[in-house]
Formats: structure tokens, C-alpha cells, sequence
């Protein structure tokens, strides 16, 4: 929040009292940023949709889906919480896992409370080890959640959180430990309890009922991925980019009562001609299927009809091209 300079500042009182909010905000009220980071699979997505009450940022069950940013906004009497939603933290690799992993460090040294998730349903490992030493160097405070506590007996929980705590005890001590389920909703009013009270006080950063600032075109982009995704896991790993070209309105007669039509143009990027041919299918039945999904999902997004034009295209060796990584939004 930027508060402005005297100079700018009306010269009489009247004018002054227009900028403080006639309602002021509750006391008491914090806001903040917390930063949700976890190994791949650590269910930091559906997490982040449990704490924000609706889907925001895009989940399937395969590692690294989570490429962009997504903020989530948690809206309450008592305080506001922006959530970050970071890409899996992981080695880099190639250009792209370089870039992931700068801006992980990057939102992590700017927000008021970092969280890390450590799945209950798996031993705690070397990914998560290496997560928690990168997370010793930073001063933000830090909360552990043990996620999909659904998944596991009441004693393998109760491990898991002994185990967490040591974790925490070699690397860096967790403020607080806290186990939930995303998917029962069970303990996710206590985790948003928990992050409020690491914020600081302050007015709300957000209008109410905003939900998230991630533009349309990402959303509409993951929603294609996702679709795309679908089915051939195994077959195309990280190889496959999105990218929204143009998203245009059609013109229609004033008095058309039917809702707007949008003609959303897609391409979709896969680095070997032989995954061309994965998406695509045989006679391009699979591409329509995928185009259909995802159709669906745009049209539910944006609340109006939909005609949804894919491309795919073989973009050699994408991951390691910064200007197509730009071009795509990384
Ligand atoms: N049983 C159970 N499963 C969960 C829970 N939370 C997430 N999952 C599942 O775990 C898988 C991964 O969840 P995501 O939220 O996509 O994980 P992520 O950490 O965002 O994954 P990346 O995008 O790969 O970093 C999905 O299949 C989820 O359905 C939970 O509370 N309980």
C-alpha cells in the first residue's frame, strides 16, 4: 500500500477527510501476503482453492501443473490474506526451472508469511528437506501444514507432525504446525486463523469479493493446459505450453437476445512433432475432445458463449528458448 507524499496531499481539511474511507476498517484488521510452497504434488493448489472457497488456481494429480503465479484473496471480517500460489520449488534444470526458482526466492523474501506443505500421506523426503534449507536463509515467518490429513490414520498423522517438528527443529523452527484437508475442508478455518495473526495490522488490500487479480488469458491458457494434459500424463511430461492469442468479441445486432459470443484462438505448444501428433489423435478426434473440455471450462469462467480455436505447433526446444519463455509468459 502506497500512502501519498504531503505534496500531494489537498491543502484544506475537507478534501483531506475524502481520502480516509468513510467506514474506515474494522479494528483489529490485518492484511498480508502469504506464499504457499511445497514439493510437487504437495497439494499446494487445492490447498489454496480450500483457503479461498473457490477455484482459482488450476489442480490435476501430475506434478508441476502450476506454472504461473495465481493469487488467491481470502476476504474476512478480521483480516485479508493474498495468496501467492508458487510453483513447485525445485532444482533448476533447464531455463525454465531457473526462472521458477528466482521467482520463487523473490516472492518469498515479500510476503508476511510463507507456507509450507508437507503432504501427510508421504514420508518426509529429500525434496522436502532441500525446500526447508532454502527456507532456513529466509527471515519470513514460516507455518507448516500437513496436508491430505484425510488421507492417512490418526497415528501416521501423529508421526507425520513429530516428524515435522524435527524438520523444523534441523532446519529452521516452524511458527506453527498445523494439519488440514483441503478436500473435507477439515481445519482450514484454523489455518486461516493461524496465517491472520502473522499479518500485520492494516486495511484491506483488495475491494471485497475480489477473488483473484490472475488476468483471464492465464486462467483461460491453464484451462486448455489442463485439457490438453488430460489422458497423456505419461506421453507429455512438461513439454506442452499454452498460449491465449487473441480472445475476440463478435459483433451482433443490438436487439440479439442471446448472450455474447467470443472467438478465443489458441496455440498450443509441444517441442517434437510426435507429440503433435499425441495432442492431435487420430483423425483429431482427441484434439476435439480436448477443445470441447476446455471450452466448457472457458464458458463457465467467463459466463458467456464460447468458440474456442486450438493450434498446435512445434516450438523446438521451448523450455530452453528465453524468447519464446517470454512470449509464453515465463
Ligand atoms: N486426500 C487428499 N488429497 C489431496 C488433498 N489436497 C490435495 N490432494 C490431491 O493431491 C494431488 C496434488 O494436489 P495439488 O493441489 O495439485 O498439488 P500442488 O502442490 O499444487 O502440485 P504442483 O502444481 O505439482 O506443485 C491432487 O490429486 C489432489 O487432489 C487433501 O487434502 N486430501
Amino acid at each position: 500500500m502506497r500512502f501519498p507524499d504531503e505534496s500531494e496531499l489537498p491543502a484544506d481539511a475537507d478534501a483531506l477527510a475524502g481520502l480516509v474511507p468513510a467506514s474506515g476498517w474494522p479494528e483489529g484488521f490485518r492484511s498480508g501476503f502469504a506464499c504457499v510452497v511445497g514439493r510437487p504434488n504437495a497439494g499446494k493448489s487445492t490447498l489454496t482453492n480450500a483457503l479461498v472457497g473457490e477455484k482459482v488456481a488450476i489442480t490435476s494429480g501430475r506434478p508441476q501443473t502450476t506454472r504461473h503465479t495465481v493469487r488467491g484473496i481470502v476476504h474476512r471480517e478480521d483480516g485479508q490474506l493474498v495468496l501467492v500460489d508458487t510453483p513447485g520449488l525445485h532444482r533448476p534444470r533447464t531455463l525454465l526451472g531457473q526462472r521458477l526458482n528466482d521467482l520463487v526466492a523473490e516472492t518469498l523474501a515479500e510476503v508476511d508469511v510463507i507456507v509450507f506443505c508437507l503432504p501427510a500421506d508421504q514420508k518426509i523426503g529429500p525434496g522436502d528437506r532441500h525446500i526447508a534449507r532454502d527456507l532456513a536463509d529466509q527471515r519470513t515467518p514460516l507455518v507448516a501444514v500437513a496436508t491430505k490429513a484425510d488421507a492417512v490414520p490418526r497415528e501416521r498423522l501423529a508421526e507425520h507432525l513429530l516428524a515435522v517438528d524435527r524438520l523444523g527443529r534441523e532446519h529452521r523452527e516452524f511458527a506453527d504446525i498445523v494439519p488440514v484437508s483441503a478436500i473435507t475442508g477439515e481445519q482450514i478455518d484454523v489455518l486461516t486463523d493461524v496465517l491472520l495473526a502473522h499479518l500485520p495490522a492494516g486495511p484491506p488490500l483488495y475491494p471485497a469479493g475480489e477473488l483473484t487479480d490472475e488476468p483471464e488469458q492465464v486462467m483461460i491458457a491453464e484451462l486448455v493446459r489442463e485439457a490438453a494434459l488430460e489422458g497423456v500424463r505419461d506421453e507429455l511430461p512438461h513439454s506442452l505450453a499454452v498460449l491465449v492469442d487473441e480472445v475476440i468479441e463478435r459483433p451482433r445486432a443490438e436487439d440479439d437476445p442471446r448472450p455474447p459470443m467470443l472467438d478465443v484462438h489458441v496455440s498450443i505448444y509441444v517441442e517434437r512433432s510426435s507429440q503433435k501428433a499425441i495432442v492431435i489423435g487420430r483423425g483429431g478426434e482427441r484434439l476435439r475432445a480436448v477443445g470441447t473440455r476446455a471450452r466448457k471450462g472457458i464458458e463457465a469462467l467467463l459466463g458467456t458463449r464460447v468458440y474456442l480455436d486450438l493450434h498446435v505447433r512445434v516450438a523446438k526446444d521451448w523450455q530452453r528458448d528465453p524468447k519464446l519463455l517470454g512470449r509464453l509468459g515465463f
